[in-house]
């Protein structure tokens, strides 16, 4: 391997220093303790995985978690109901509905029925509609983590060329976002895209969003490329249960110029995000500074 890791863990434990640090701040100067509501609906021991995870680490931070189970045949309007309690409770200051949600549940119409200034997973209509005109909004997490890891190793992306393979309304789009609204040149590559390794060839910078374990080869990358891997998949090889990437670890990393591991990357980012996302909305409801470095 000759690619610097970029340390998402490492990054992420920093990251949550830092919303501790403000956590304490709002307690001890305005009384305020910041507050996250996560609505679980099924019982998918994944999404039990990351929920549990979220919990732990919200606590840790020094914030209030609030948990709602809902059963798997919950009905959309008991949903909503919950949803809007949350939305009307001012010790609640993040709203997070685990996605995906049971078939019979229309998901766009749940995740626009929360307040869009609690909505800390940044995506309702208006959130998204604020950040592709570059206005003040709330950011998803996934995408927020992996430009706090770009700008952090390159201080600035102006200028550069970026591929993000994916167009999910949740890390795509997004991330496409953020990179042209810190002046990259972007393009998003998806499933229809025509010499997809010659796109990626071009990269300076390559997001790799897809969900396909090792999807994309060394040989695709341009030498000296930044690589954040955003999949997270789970693959059974040799009789042992695995957690691999979109990127193919081994052979990305001997060409790439810096890469983010899976596990250990962009995963672990993703929920330091959440928790500052939860900090930068509390302080907007209460009309305090925004923590910095926190935001987009
Ligand atoms: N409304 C909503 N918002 C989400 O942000 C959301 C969601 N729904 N549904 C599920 C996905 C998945 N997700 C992960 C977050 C962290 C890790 C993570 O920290 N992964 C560890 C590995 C953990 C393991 O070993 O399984 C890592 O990459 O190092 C993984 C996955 C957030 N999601």
């Amino acid at each position: 391997m000759t690619a610097t890791l970029i340390d998402g863990k490492a990054f992420a434990a920093k990251v949550r220093e830092q919303v501790a640090g403000h956590v304490t701040r709002l307690k001890e100067d305005h009384g305020i303790t910041p507050g996250l509501a996560v609505v679980l609906v099924g019982e998918d021991p994944a999404s039990q995985v990351y929920v549990r995870s979220k919990g732990k680490q919200t606590v840790e931070a020094g914030m209030n978690s609030y948990e709602h189970k809902m059963d798997a045949d919950t009905s959309e309007a008991d949903l909503l109901a919950v949803i809007d309690q949350l939305n009307n409770d001012p010790a609640v200051h993040g709203i997070l509905v685990q996605l995906p949600l049971p078939g019979h549940l229309n998901e766009d119409l749940i995740i626009n029925s929360i307040a869009p200034e609690k909505d800390v997973d940044g995506f309702h209509i208006s959130n998204v509609g604020l950040l592709g005109t570059g206005q003040k909004s709330m950011v998803p997490c996934t995408p927020l983590g992996c430009l706090m890891m770009l700008r952090d190793y390159h201080g600035s992306i102006s200028g550069m060329n970026a591929v993000v393979i994916g167009r999910s309304n949740i890390v795509g789009k997004p991330m496409a976002q953020l990179l042209l609204n810190d002046s990259a040149t972007v393009t998003i590559a998806h499933s229809r895209t025509k010499d997809l390794p010659g796109v990626v060839k071009q990269a300076d910078i390559v997001v790799a969003a897809v969900g396909r374990p090792e999807m994309v080869p060394g040989d695709w990358i341009k030498e000296g490329a930044t690589v954040i891997d955003v999949g997270i998949n789970r693959i059974e090889r040799d009789g042992k249960n695995k957690l691999v990437g979109d990127v193919d670890f081994e052979s990305a990393s001997k060409v790439a110029g810096a890469i983010t591991p899976v596990p250990g990357g962009v995963g672990p980012m993703t929920i330091a995000c959440l928790l500052a996302n939860t900090v930068t909305a509390c302080c907007r409801a209460n009309g305090l500074a925004e923590p910095e470095g926190l935001t987009a």
